[in-house]
């Protein structure tokens, strides 16, 4: 033992080379967003196992799908956790959430209950007519613009029906009646999100966060938050509430559990899996959603023939259902495509290293930052061809799938702290496309060439389209068909 200490005090670990650091901040002043495009210009350089100091943090960043493999095949359990990170304990109610919680027996038994309870298949299908309503809202408010010829926002129509899906899947109310609280929230959240916090790079100076006033922020917006949970909880535990017709609501299901007590499940546990659902199945599905109709205005022919395809399944039953999408091979095929291209996440939520370990020749030290680049890993040359280019049939007699075991294409991550809510996301993101293609037929304003529907991204940590997609949408009958 003695021998061993002594070797780990006197040898220097071997790093991954980066780019080179400055004293105390190392890479810091290197980065700017967005982060992943950033990144990926870096590991062109230096490689797909990259280190960064980021402040007092050893990081490593990969971008590539045979080094992802790597850690993840061989060392996902060395590197499953999650840095504490100032803003995110607060926001996960002390690390009592799934996404950002640190890895160990409190954080598994929790996964473990909401994947059963929250996260199932069968969970999932019982929220169908609340998609289907949902989804009836969005059609009937773009027909009623097409009737007149206006032209459509669908990024503002995609964004409410991102909302109010979560909204009453979580609480059994939709999004319209909660006063837009929720949006605000998660308004300030991103805004909060995108700030510098001193203490998480330099502990001892934390104290400038609090001079700056972005402590004092951070205080007010939980409490905000919390308020807000608070209500919600209470009205879901007034007994004359009458309850969700349908599906039960995810609060009503948590409460459930916090009456068993074969399970550590506590109120706070309630709140940030809360938040973990507001947090990740907002935004997540309507990016997708607004992405691939860019990208099929762009593309005519594509558009055409994923449109084909679907009135070919639904026929004149004047609507796609949930049962139809098994047989929209095409339309799958695109699903995937914008996924490679624009992932949501197109860094994964960082992981953190549990203990030290090897990868190749390179030392991987205790706490190191994991940042897996998804986006570049999707944009490689060696596993796609052409890879900048939008181009569905490149999954033609190609398994490569996004359930995390195909590494060239992981937009829900991979391993112990993969997205759980992939079911739920992707089954409103399909029904929706599905239905928006199904039900009209897309045109670009006059005047407009598909070249000026741009692709530039709004610089956040999510990959967001930063001009709003506006288009004319005609109704769409079988007799034109
Ligand atoms: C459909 C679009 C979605 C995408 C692309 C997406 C993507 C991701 C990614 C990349 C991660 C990190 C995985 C990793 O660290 O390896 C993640 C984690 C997570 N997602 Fe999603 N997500 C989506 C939808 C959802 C929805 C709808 C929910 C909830 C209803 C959700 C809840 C979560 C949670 C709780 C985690 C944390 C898992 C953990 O740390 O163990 N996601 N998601």
């Amino acid at each position: 033992k003695y021998h061993i200490d002594h070797r780990r005090r006197t040898s220097k670990p071997k790093l991954p080379p980066g780019p080179p650091r400055l004293p105390i901040i190392g890479n810091l002043h290197l980065l700017h967003r967005p982060l992943h495009r950033l990144l990926s210009q870096f590991s062109n350089k230096y490689g797909p196992l990259m280190f960064l100091q980021l402040g007092v943090h050893p990081a490593i960043v990969i971008s590539s799908a045979e080094m992802a493999k790597k850690f993840i095949k061989n060392h996902d359990q060395d590197c499953c956790s999650r840095p504490s990170v100032s803003f995110l304990n607060k926001l996960s109610f002390g690390g009592a959430d799934i996404a950002f919680a640190p890895y160990g027996e409190q954080w598994r038994e929790l996964r473990k209950i909401c994947s059963h309870e929250i996260f199932s298949l069968k969970k999932v299908s019982s929220f169908r007519t609340l998609r289907e309503e949902e989804i009836e809202h969005c059609i009937s408010s773009i027909s009623d613009l097409a009737a007149e010829n206006i032209p459509v926002n669908l990024t503002d129509i995609i964004i409410s029906l991102g909302a109010n899906m979560v909204t009453r899947i979580a609480l059994g109310r939709s999004y319209h009646n909660n006063g837009n609280k929720m949006h605000e929230i998660l308004q300030e959240m991103h805004s909060i999100s995108r700030s510098f916090f001193v203490a998480d790079f330099f502990p001892r100076f934390g104290w400038i966060d609090v001079v700056s006033g972005l402590d004092a922020r951070v205080e007010k917006f939980i409490k905000k938050l919390d308020d807000i949970f608070e209500e919600v909880i209470s009205e879901h535990l007034d007994p004359v509430r009458p309850k969700s017709e349908g599906a039960e609501d995810i609060l009503d299901t948590m409460l459930g559990l916090l009456k068993d007590p074969t399970n550590n499940f506590t109120m706070n546990n309630v709140k940030g899996v809360l938040m973990d659902i507001f947090v990740g199945g907002t935004d997540t599905p309507s990016l997708i959603l607004e992405w691939a109709m860019a990208e099929l205005i762009r593309n005519p022919q594509i558009m055409k023939k994923a449109q084909d395809e679907v009135r070919s399944v639904v026929k004149s039953k004047g609507k796609v259902e949930e049962t139809d999408i098994q047989h929209l091979h095409y339309f799958k095929m695109i699903l995937k495509e914008i996924l490679r291209l624009y992932p949501p996440g197109p860094l994964l939520i960082p992981n953190e290293a549990l203990r030290g370990f090897k990868v190749d020749e390179y030392d991987i030290q205790p706490k190191t930052r994991i940042i897996i680049n998804a986006w570049a890993i999707g944009r490689e040359a060696t596993y796609w061809e052409r890879p900048e280019e939008f181009f569905p049939e490149r999954f033609i007699n190609n398994s490569i799938d996004t359930k995390g075991q195909d590494f060239q294409l992981i937009p829900f991550g991979s391993g112990r702290r993969m997205c759980p809510g992939m079911n739920m996301g992707m089954t409103l993101v399909e029904i929706a496309l599905a239905n928006l293609l199904y039900a009209f037929n897309w045109d670009l304003i006059q005047g407009m060439s598909k070249e000026d529907i741009d692709l530039e991204e709004f610089k956040g940590s999510t990959l967001k389209k930063m001009n709003p997609l506006i288009l004319m949408a005609s109704r769409y009958t079988l007799m034109q068909g």
